[in-house]
């Protein structure tokens, strides 16, 4: 199946916006998950956001450095948000991760993602990983395929309790996921 180039959703948070937490337990993102990354993700232009989050003694996998399999959840989660700008809930299908570079506890590491084409339901991605800003040293590459579900997925196999108090944009809900919990 040929690759489309990804479209903008026209309601979709305009470039410089601050986008919330999808969940507060979510490890990613979320303000209630102890150790969890707090990342924090801004829209950017295209289809395409910015994200950051502070390495600490939390994410340690040896003594002073970050945990690879946490580094590829901050890029999990920022792929992931990325496709809040198509505005199409997604699961994640495949990750990939390429580490580059050490990333010392302490470091706020700045991540790129965009999505760079859709082919039916599959939407794939790509981000970059920064030390200390975003014209830090390049540390890490990852890509990422997701794939588009229906809001099912998540009331037929998680917590229909918890999805009802998700913070999803209650129009977003309406419009297009159907949801009726
Ligand atoms: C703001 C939000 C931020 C969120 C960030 C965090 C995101 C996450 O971590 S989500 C959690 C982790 N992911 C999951 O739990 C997903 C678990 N997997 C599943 O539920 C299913 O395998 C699912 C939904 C991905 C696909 O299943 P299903 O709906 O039956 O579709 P299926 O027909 O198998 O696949 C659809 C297409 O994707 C392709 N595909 C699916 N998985 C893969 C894969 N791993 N690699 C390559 N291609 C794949 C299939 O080949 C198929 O392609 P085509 O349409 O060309 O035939």
């Amino acid at each position: 199946m040929e690759t489309e180039p990804p479209v903008r959703h026209p309601d979709a948070p305009a470039p410089g916006t601050k986008l919330g937490q999808h969940y507060s337990r979510c490890f990613g993102c979320g303000d209630e998950q102890p150790g969890g990354l707090r990342l924090s993700a801004t829209a950017g232009e295209g289809v395409s956001l910015v994200a950051e989050f502070e390495v600490t003694e939390a994410h340690e996998g040896a003594p002073g450095l970050a945990h690879g399999g946490l580094l590829a959840c901050a890029f999990d989660e920022a792929l992931g948000g990325a496709n809040a700008m198509l505005r199409l809930p997604a699961v994640t299908g495949h990750l990939q991760t390429d580490f580059r570079r050490p990333v010392p506890v302490g470091t706020r590491l700045h991540i790129t993602a965009q999505v760079d084409g859709v082919a039916g339901r599959k939407i794939y991605s790509s981000a970059a990983g920064r030390l200390n800003g975003p014209d830090g040293q390049l540390a890490l590459h990852a890509r990422a395929l997701f794939v588009i579900v229906d809001v099912s997925h998540f009331t037929t196999h998680g917590n229909r309790e918890q999805i009802a108090k998700l913070s999803w944009d209650q129009a977003a809900r309406d419009e297009q996921l159907d949801f009726n919990p």
